[in-house]
């Protein structure tokens, strides 16, 4: 379902929502005053077309098309979202949505990227209030799922229902709140941890760095994957959750927290945190540490997907909205993909165990064509692969798109060999090659054995359809 967006405020944060838009093949219509923005969104864009489909086993889209505008009516104009993130300020905000919503379609949602301004102070003094909701996004955009979709009662539950089928349709997790907030749900928290963290170094107890390595080394990897509630219900042990608030419960009147008190940000301090900070990550440019983060943020989320919780269940329910569906070929197009980071190895390249995953991924995808699919193989039938020969030709890097190209070479009986060729898809280059043997087995016995007729039809049929190839 995909539309056209218009991106008013193309910074951090508009060009991570204009990334997020493209690559799931919507049109994005920019309008952003700064001379600089088509070279700034276009750096964004170029980190997020390099991570964002690593995170899948399919193809995305086809990108929609990208266009900047010199005025703000021409921008909104025909956009079904529109998508506000100027700087934070309220007065700038209203006096923007004044402008848009006189050239707007009035059926158009009006998401605001805010970070703390509640969805009332922004519907305000709002020609049409109705269409304006809050839609907090997290850095960045076009990885991060979180969005904090913030209603009010003049938001009609039909703008509010499409809003939040169009942010899944994005790969997006909105999470909504009803009860509007300052600074909303999550970044309450990441204010807390901010302050206590300028405490520390204000009070000369903790550098930059080592706050950072108290936060990556132990609780912000557990916060990935169980939140703060369930963790802290796992370390009450058997006894659970009361057990452990009867144990720390008491330390919430121990001087754990200066949470109240605000450290005064005087020149000195931000002057000793810059200088901390430039010690710590100064080496490397703001570019080098995104791709650094998006590395990592894909590696987790990846790991995520793998054990299907939190982000990674996400990612896998919108990748299930992505499989493609086969045709009979010659050749079958049986995978289509990006390689992704974690598959690289000390050489610099695919690992060479990876080739046999995609080989057998394309195999999957050949065996769900012919009908030996979940439910065929949970009534206890399904395909060994009893031999592979794979020829490694050339080299793969993350981040490049690949197609296998596949051809059933034999179909007889319990038999099935399929010949694969992986090429890459921007110079059709072969890659690699794989001859594959499987045999059909029955689950129960863990014996060969001839497939079920339909399946053993369909695959008879590809074998002579392949023959000539
Ligand atoms: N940077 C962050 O980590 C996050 C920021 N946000 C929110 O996103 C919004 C934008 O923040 P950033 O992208 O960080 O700021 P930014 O400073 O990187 O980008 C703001 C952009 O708005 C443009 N702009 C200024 N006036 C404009 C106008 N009248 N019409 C159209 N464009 C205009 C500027 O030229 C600039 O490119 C803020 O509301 C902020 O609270 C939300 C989540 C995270
Ligand atoms: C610092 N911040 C308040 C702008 C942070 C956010 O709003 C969310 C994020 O991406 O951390």
């Amino acid at each position: 379902m995909a539309g056209t967006a218009a991106i008013i405020g193309g910074g951090v944060i508009g060009g991570g929502w204009a990334a997020r838009f493209l690559l799931n093949g919507w049109d994005v219509r920019v309008f952003d005053p700064d001379p600089e923005a088509t070279r700034k969104i276009g750096e964004v864009l170029d980190n997020a077309r390099n991570a964002l489909p690593m995170l899948y086993d399919f193809a995305l889209p086809d990108e929609g098309k990208l266009s900047f505008h010199p005025t703000m009516s021409e921008a909104v104009a025909g956009a079904e979202w529109i998508q506000e993130s100027v700087p934070e300020r309220l007065e700038l905000k209203r006096k923007v949505y004044q402008t848009l919503q006189e050239h707007c379609d009035a059926n158009a949602v009006i998401g605001s990227s805010t970070s703390g301004f509640k969805p009332s102070e922004l519907q305000g003094c709002a020609t049409r209030p109705d269409q304006i909701v809050v839609t907090h996004p997290f850095n960045p955009v076009y990885l991060l799922p979180l969005i904090e979709l913030v209603t009010t009662d003049r938001n009609p539950s039909e703008l509010i229902n499409g809003a939040k089928e169009t942010l899944t349709s994005l790969g997006l997790y909105p999470l909504h709140v009803k009860k509007e907030i300052d600074a909303h749900i999550a970044d309450r928290f990441l204010e807390a941890v901010w302050r206590e963290a300028l405490w520390l170094i204000k009070d000369g107890i903790a550098t930059t760095e080592e706050i950072d390595n108290a936060i990556r080394y132990g609780f912000g990897i557990r916060w990935a994957q169980m939140g703060l509630f369930e963790t802290y219900r796992v370390a009450g042990g058997e006894a659970g959750m009361k057990h452990f608030i009867d144990q720390f419960g008491p330390c919430l009147q121990w001087p754990w927290t200066k949470l109240m008190d605000v450290p005064e940000l005087t020149d000195e301090l931000a002057q000793m945190i810059a200088d901390q900070s430039d010690a710590q990550s100064g080496h490397l440019s703001i570019r080098e540490l995104e791709r650094k983060r998006d590395g990592n943020l894909i590696a987790m989320m990846r790991a995520l997907r793998q054990q299907d919780n939190a982000a990674g269940r996400l990612i896998n329910e919108h990748q299930a909205g992505l499989r493609p569906v086969l045709k009979d070929g010659p050749p079958i197009i049986s995978a289509r993909r990006v390689i992704p980071i974690d598959w690289t190895d000390y050489n610099g390249h695919m690992n060479e165990g990876r080739y046999g995953q995609l080989f057998s991924d394309a195999a999957d995808a050949i065996m769900t064509h012919v009908g030996a699919d979940d439910a065929y193989i949970a009534a206890g039938n399904s395909y060994f692969t009893a031999e592979t020969n794979i020829k490694f030709l050339s080299e793969a890097h993350a981040g490049e798109k690949v197609v296998v190209e596949s051809l059933v070479t034999q179909g007889e009986g319990k038999k099935l060999r399929c010949y694969h060729e992986m090429k890459r898809e921007a110079d059709g280059e072969i890659l690699a090659t794989s001859d594959q043997f499987m045999l059909h087995v029955n689950l129960e016995s863990r014996r060969s054995c001839d497939p079920l007729p339909e399946v053993l039809a369909r695959v008879e049929a590809l074998a002579a359809l392949h023959k000539e190839n």
